[in-house]
């Protein structure tokens, strides 16, 4: 079923106050609530509520609930992709072709040709098995950064199963720092490091977006890849601009097409240049240098 993000921002003590009453009001249902910090210095904290059905019914609801705390604030709608991504994470029967890069799962690892780079994932609960558009529209953009820029350091944002972070470390031989939101796909993504003998070059790290020590000691990146969403992207366009080094390369997917212009602009407001895009089943992917 398609999903919307009701979602608005507010201060962290607001923020607080309003989990707690949107928590309450919507148990019974069990609709999905996340609070993310924006942007720490300014104090502005994103509330996020995902909802099914009805959503002219639960928007009247949220609203309530502010008018309620005399937080009263305009409360925007964005109609999510409808992706099972769990099940696309199982659908993992097939091997799949990406440039270079072979992805398997344990039965095909005698069908690698000469050649190819093999990357062997279990993705269990975690999205990352290369049959989606963005994931194989990052391994075909990642070889052709790799092969021009020999970057040293990378990140992947948004891991997943790490089969964007184990690519790199096959393709480059450099250190990958390899993070997600879900601590569920963190434990996959170290299980699948090991898996394919590059747990030495990958860490693994739970944290949203740049919230997280381990960036003051690893960044700049001469490298990022992320495949997440337009919006988070856009969001994190300035972060991306402070963790990257000059002349570094970003890949970003999990955008669709008509979404495309708009993500490149809010780059470009940062200094990147946009280099090329690829399609692929109605998604893109952009790769843009700083
Ligand atoms: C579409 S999957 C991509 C997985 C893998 N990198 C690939 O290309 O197949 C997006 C991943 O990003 C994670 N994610 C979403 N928003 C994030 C954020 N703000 N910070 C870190 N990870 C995030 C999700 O939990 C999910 O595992």
């Amino acid at each position: 079923m398609t999903q919307t993000r009701l979602h608005f921002t507010t201060g962290k003590i607001e923020a607080e106050r309003i989990f707690a009453a949107l928590e309450l009001a919507f148990e019974d249902e069990g609709l999905p609530i996340a609070v993310l910090e924006v942007d720490e210095d300014q104090d502005i904290h994103e509330v996020s509520l995902y909802a099914d059905g009805d959503v002219d019914t639960v928007e009247a609801r949220v609203k309530d609930i502010l008018a309620g705390l005399a937080l009263s604030k305009p409360v925007e709608r964005e109609v999510l992709p409808d992706i099972d991504w769990v099940a696309r994470s199982l659908e993992g029967l097939k091997p799949v072709r990406a440039g270079r890069f072979f992805v398997h799962g344990a039965h095909d690892r005698r069908k690698r040709h000469s050649g190819e780079l093999a990357i062997e994932i279990e993705a269990g609960l975690a999205f990352g098995t290369g049959h989606h558009g963005t994931t194989s529209g990052c391994l075909e953009m990642l070889e052709k950064v790799v092969r021009r820029e020999h970057p040293r350091n990378a990140l992947d944002l948004g891991t997943g199963s790490a089969v964007l972070a184990i690519a790199v470390a096959k393709l480059a031989h450099i250190p990958v720092l390899a993070t997600d939101i879900d601590p569920v796909a963190v434990k996959v993504a170290a299980a699948n490091a090991r898996l394919n003998h590059v747990k030495a070059l990958i860490e693994t790290v739970t944290a949203p977006g740049f919230h997280h020590p381990i960036f003051g000691r690893r960044a700049p990146f001469d490298l990022i890849v992320a495949n997440i969403l337009a919006r988070p992207l856009m969001r994190l366009a300035p972060q991306m601009a402070g963790h990257i080094a000059l002349g570094g390369s970003i890949v970003l997917s999990g955008i669709l097409e008509r979404q495309r212009d708009a993500v490149i602009s809010a780059y470009v407001g940062q200094n990147f240049r946009h280099v090329r895009t690829l399609y692929r089943e109605g998604w893109v992917t952009i790769h843009l240098k700083h």
